[in-house]
């Protein structure tokens, strides 16, 4: 009953079994702890005295104190971002040579000659060296993992189990927190390579798993290889590779294919004017991604900690640690509606909820004024005290409301949109416009919350920037993200053909058949085969006795090849099943 809540419910006609899938899928998830714990991990280290012991270059600060400079700080900090985008970026053309199995292990393999360079640096080049390579790998993971996650994932369940990878973000972040708190008492140069060189321990665990892993079937007929993609199909699937159900899924992917094919090239350029629609899509995606920066996440997990010191709190440290621990568990939520509820109402709602939150921690902020300076600690002032502590507890909701929805569902969209020829890459730039916009703010709102010359003086009403990017959010959501839930990445496709405005994709009942366009000789524009085949195969997103082919939608047909007639009979003879995946 609770799993049919969460619209986690396998219908009942679809052939073979999810579970292999679900654990691969959930296994490669954690790829995403690597992402949360080498983006976490630095704050925490930069603090360490035995860092700036080992690392400083004679820089005293205001107090007399040698410490690291201002702006090595900024450059340890700005090579990993740099390594995330250009990772990112690289991630499409390895993952569409090497495919996206054996690229996640390139990367991790990258990433971890990164982390032994940081472990082993005892100067500040090396060390930057380590954190560009460590980079580029959590760039190319944070492109790979979900593109093969959503490749191999059934329907029903793809949003849960891409959604399950900012989870592991997510625990990734906490685990770095926690594991600062307990190495940073340590004397000498253990208290920071320890936290840094743990990575490698989950990156070796992922690592082991790959090799045994099957590569994505999508991938394989983007390829041409067709039985090695029934064969991973075939494990994936739990289904002999001559079961018609399987056969089926492989002739419909392969035949999406050749229809994406037939309508437009696969190169950079087609992912921004290409057909169908995917300058939208990469717009989409790519908005999407940026939006969830611009949301002000990561000004709250940068600078967060400024609030908490000025609302009194003695322990910074533990607050910090608290709204991680926010962020974690509010995934779940997330996770647990994402197929029922489907991406754009969780959107819409999460948006309107950070929405609220934002404005009025600005709102407070604006009232009470602006008594605490950002970055400058702490006020005794009563009044502000307590709108400080509002503050904490809008900060909190905001998380919450984040986690639950832009935060995974922002990748769950983004690996669904894009056809099979340009996903890599539109993920990829999608990915890559995400890590800009992370380094952006990172770096930029320093300058437009500090007082001073040259600094745009914002303080806490930096708030009413994060808020208005929020509103901006939820139109955007409503505008241009099409409802993906329940439908296969086929079907996706079809959605972009059939349906002009986003806010009516809710509704959409997917009703081609790639294979029978196909046979029939699809035209490019997909408008003739569509009135052919459209009201004969109706299956249903929400039901779960929704048949993709029934007996009479395929026999209406008349398939030219002799090999699909072979298909045709043994699907009729094994009845109603669905075979959309
Ligand atoms: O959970 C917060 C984290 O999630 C991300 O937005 C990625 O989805 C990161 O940029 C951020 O640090």
């Amino acid at each position: 009953m609770a799993k049919l809540a969460m619209g986690w419910s396998k219908p009942d006609n679809v052939a073979g079994s999810s579970a292999p899938a679900i654990l691969i899928g959930i296994f490669v998830a954690t790829g995403g702890l690597l992402f949360g714990y080498d983006t976490g991990a630095i704050n925490g280290i930069l603090g360490m005295d035995s860092f700036t012991r080992q690392f400083n270059t004679g820089y005293t600060n205001a107090e007399g104190r040698v410490t690291m400079s201002p702006s090595e700080i900024a450059i340890i900090v700005a090579m990993l971002s740099a390594g995330t985008f250009v990772g990112a970026l690289m991630a499409a053309p390895i993952g569409d040579y090497l495919g996206r199995r054996l690229s996640i292990l390139i990367s991790i393999g990258i990433f971890s000659f990164g982390v032994i360079f940081q472990v082993c640096a005892n100067k500040i080049p090396i060390l930057l060296v380590g954190r560009f390579f460590a980079g580029q790998g959590v760039g190319a993971v944070s492109v790979l993992v979900p593109l093969y996650q959503s490749e191999m994932a059934p329907k029903w369940i793809r949003g849960t189990l891409v959604c399950a990878y900012q989870l592991s973000i997510t625990l990734g972040l906490l685990a770095a927190a926690v594991v600062n708190i307990l190495t940073s008492k340590l004397h000498g140069s253990s208290a920071y390579r320890i936290p840094m060189g743990l990575q490698l321990t989950w990156a070796c665990v992922l690592s082991l798993g790959l090799l045994i892993m099957p590569e994505t079937p999508r991938f394989l007929i983007k390829n041409g290889q067709k039985e090695a993609a029934a064969l991973s199909l075939s494990r994936l699937r739990r289904l002999d590779i001559t079961h018609p159900a399987l056969i089926e899924e492989l002739h419909e992917i392969e035949a999406n294919h050749e229809y994406e094919m037939a309508l437009s090239a696969d190169s950079y350029k087609d992912i921004f004017f290409g057909s169908p629609h995917l300058g939208r899509r990469t717009l989409t995606g790519c908005g999407l991604q940026m939006l969830q920066q611009l949301t002000g996440v990561n000004f709250i997990m940068y600078y967060g900690t400024v609030f908490f010191v000025g609302a009194n709190v003695s322990n910074p440290f533990t607050i910090s640690l608290v709204m991680q621990i926010i962020n974690l568990v509010s995934t779940i939520p997330g996770l647990l509606v994402v197929e029922s509820w489907g991406r754009r109402k969780l959107l819409i709602v999460g948006a309107v909820g950070m929405a609220i939150c934002q404005l009025t921690i600005a709102s407070v902020t604006t009232a009470i004024g602006d008594t605490r300076n950002l970055g400058h600690g702490q006020d005794n002032d009563p009044k502000a005290v307590v709108g400080n502590q509002i503050l904490i507890i809008f900060v909190a909701i905001y998380v919450f409301f984040f986690a639950a929805s832009w935060g995974p569902v922002t990748w769950v969209v983004t690996s669904e949109i894009y056809p099979l020829k340009v996903r890599a890459k539109a993920m990829s730039v999608s990915t890559a416009s995400n890590w800009l916009l992370n380094f952006g703010i990172a770096y930029g709102t320093p300058y437009m919350v500090e007082q001073g010359q040259g600094y745009g003086g914002l303080g806490a009403r930096v708030f009413f920037v994060w808020g208005a990017f929020c509103i901006v959010a939820i139109f955007f959501v409503y505008c241009m993200v099409y409802e993906t839930s329940k439908i296969s990445l086929e079907q996706i496709d079809e959605m972009y053909e059939r349906v002009s405005y986003a806010w009516n994709s809710k509704s959409f009942e997917p009703s081609w058949s790639f294979q029978q366009m196909r046979d029939l000789g699809f035209s490019d524009s997909g408008v003739q085969p569509q009135q052919e085949t459209q009201h004969e195969l109706e299956p249903s997103r929400s039901s779960s006795t929704g048949t993709t082919h029934t007996d009479t939608g395929i026999s209406n047909i008349t398939a030219s090849s002799s090999a699909h007639d072979h298909d045709t009979k043994l699907i009729n003879q094994i009845g109603a099943v669905d075979f959309s995946y």
